[in-house]
């Protein structure tokens, strides 16, 4: 049985003081030894006030990014290495908007994904398609592609304990929500090129996220397809009740 997981991705929102108030408002509010990983994105201005206010909770926190070298002359990034001394236990990577705003390429995320593994974090290996990919009845091979090239060179234990998130771009942040059926022909596209280049176990074992649009209205839809095992969500994971109305639709 694989654990849900629900992330929170609050993007490039909140002050200090909004981060820290949703934290304290949702941290004892998630049972403990909790059936559902709950995991909150933070921007990294962020991280150390929230881990520190999350130490103890069943409530994990995430960076979104990180850089895959752990010091040195990299003005403006931030180490992986830095960000697991707070105690972050996550790191999002991938996601559509940093692959077309910041031009980051599967080949740096898979060095971020095998960064991030060395500091024993968990990476959230985000991928998508766009709508002229789908129309195009591109999706299945760019996303096997992604995943390939993402995953290339770890080890089938290091996969096995990661998290890939599917998040259609089309469906990002625009109330267009892929239907579940969709959703889950695409994560099981994933779980099987996990398979055929890790083997069926590996598959078997590693957590696959839908994203975009999800809402305490429409999670259970997804969480009840084969191989969704959580959401990775923006919107409605900005709100600590709304955050805890996902929470207690998948328990
Ligand atoms: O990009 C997303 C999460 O990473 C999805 O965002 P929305 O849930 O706002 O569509």
């Amino acid at each position: 049985m694989r654990k849900p997981i629900i992330a929170g991705n609050w993007k490039m929102n909140k002050t200090a003081s909004e981060a820290i108030s949703f934290v304290e408002a949702v941290k004892n509010n998630i049972p403990a030894n909790s059936a559902v990983d709950s995991v909150v994105g933070s921007p990294a201005l962020f991280l150390q006030s929230l881990a520190e206010a999350a130490k103890g909770t069943e409530l994990k926190v995430s960076a979104q990014n990180c850089y895959f070298e752990n010091a040195g002359a990299f003005t403006g990034e931030n180490s992986p290495a830095a960000i697991a001394d707070l105690g972050v236990q996550y790191v999002i990577i991938g996601h559509s908007e940093r692959r077309e705003y910041f031009h980051e390429t599967d080949e740096d995320i898979n060095k971020k994904a095998k960064a991030i593994i060395a500091n024993d974090m968990t990476p959230i290996v985000c991928c998508g398609e766009t709508l002229e990919q789908r129309e195009a009845g591109e999706t299945a091979s760019w996303i096997k592609g992604q995943v390939e090239n993402a995953l290339d060179g770890l080890t089938n234990e290091q996969v096995a304990n990661l998290v890939v998130a599917y998040e259609p771009i089309w469906a990002i942040g625009t109330g267009k929500s892929s239907s579940a059926a969709d959703a889950n022909e695409t994560c099981g596209v994933v779980r099987e090129t996990i398979a055929n280049k890790f083997g069926q176990e590996v598959a078997d074992k590693v957590r696959i996220q839908y994203g975009g649009s999800v809402k305490p209205e429409n999670i259970k839809e997804y969480m009840a397809e084969e191989h969704i095992d959580g959401a990775l969500v923006g919107g409605a994971a900005l709100e600590a009740d709304s955050f805890l109305a996902l929470l207690e639709a998948v328990k």
